[in-house]
């Protein structure tokens, strides 16, 4: 990335821009491997020194870069931040922050969607042919009983001429389709807007105005779409009825866009023959136990999409050229608003 000749300095006083983060390491902590260049910007606060000298710290914070939804956004952090410009996600999907209660406060927001695109993809790449291939399924079994050649009819499903369907077109969407095309795939793909002919032609796309017309013809249907109060709930009972029984459900964007009682149901009933799962609703799932959990044919994993070490430092440096931009008053590359 370039970061547009913006640094500090050219915010005028020599005092680094207070910089929140939830806290460094743990799970929901900005990476020790990103410490060094967020140092060189920003005078770093994790929440717990925010917390142990409020008065002090809350003028220092100029910024906050939300690291796993974290630290939650809030009307009393909000409150309690005078000097706050801008917010930066680590990562593209934004629906865990209200954003019209952000900008009330004058504050900015960005995501992260050029970093995230191509591991996202992975994932979504790498799910689906886990699942055709029964992956998991044959780990457990080389774990459990040994590596000899397991039953005759331990078959999986064919992934070179099979049909995707991929229901949100937008950056990771398309990743998606050039590594389909690579796999000899036939693709179909729904979203909102239909893309430019020369960029379908470019990974052998078809438009399918209708989502139900995919659906129908997918063997293997990824879901790529952001959640919005249009997407809650886009793939339910019906949606996995129009579906082959043969077909796959692949859900990289949010747990919330499929209705997870409905998908239980469908794949107890073979109404669809399989699904794979970076999100859930919620996340985590509550019990360890959860129905989700005990299928066999489901392949879930814990929200790692874009866990690569080059994809989460893209990450930090997209939301730091996004603050800088921000705190010196020239336009955001990713800014989001509120819609
Ligand atoms: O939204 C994204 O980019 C990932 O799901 C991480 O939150």
């Amino acid at each position: 990335i370039s970061l547009c000749g913006l640094s500090h300095g050219t915010m005028g006083g020599g005092e680094l821009p207070g910089l929140l983060v939830n806290e460094i390491g743990g799970r929901h902590g900005i990476l020790h491997s990103h410490l060094a260049f967020l140092k060189k910007h920003f005078y770093l606060i994790t929440m717990k020194d925010f917390l142990e000298s409020k008065e002090h710290m809350s003028k220092k914070v100029q910024a906050i870069y939300l690291w796993w939804h974290k630290p939650v956004i809030d009307r009393e952090l909000l409150q309690s931040l005078p000097n706050l410009k801008v917010i930066a996600n680590s990562g593209v999907g934004m629906d865990h922050l209200d954003l019209k209660l952000i900008a009330s406060f004058g504050v900015k927001m960005a995501n992260a969607p050029h970093a995230v695109s191509t591991s996202t993809a992975d994932t979504g790449m790498a799910l689906l042919l886990a699942s055709a291939r029964r992956l998991v399924e044959g780990c457990h079994i080389a774990i459990s009983s040994g590596t000899e050649h397991c039953e005759a009819d331990f078959l999986g499903v064919e992934v070179t001429g099979a049909t995707l369907g991929i229901i949100g077109m937008g950056r990771i969407g398309y990743k998606i389709a050039l590594r389909a095309k690579a796999f000899e795939m036939k693709i179909l793909y729904h979203n909102r807007t239909r893309r430019k002919e020369q960029e379908e032609q470019a990974v052998g796309a078809t438009y399918c105005e209708k989502i139900d017309n995919l659906l129908q013809q997918a063997d293997f249907v990824m879901v790529v779409v952001s959640l919005t109060p249009q997407t809650r709930k886009l793939i339910g009972k019906r949606e996995m009825e129009l579906m082959k029984p043969t077909a796959t459900l692949i859900n990289i964007s949010r747990g919330a866009v499929i209705d997870q009682e409905a998908l239980v149901t469908a794949l107890q009933t073979g109404t669809i023959r399989a699904a794979a799962l970076d999100v859930t609703y919620p996340e985590p799932l509550p019990r360890l136990d959860h129905t989700l959990l005990k299928l066999k044919n489901i392949i879930i994993t814990p929200h790692l999409g874009i866990k690569t070490d080059k994809a989460t430092y893209m990450i930090t440096e997209e939301a730091v050229e996004n603050i800088l931009a921000a705190l010196n008053g020239v336009p955001m590359p990713s800014e989001v608003l509120p819609s």
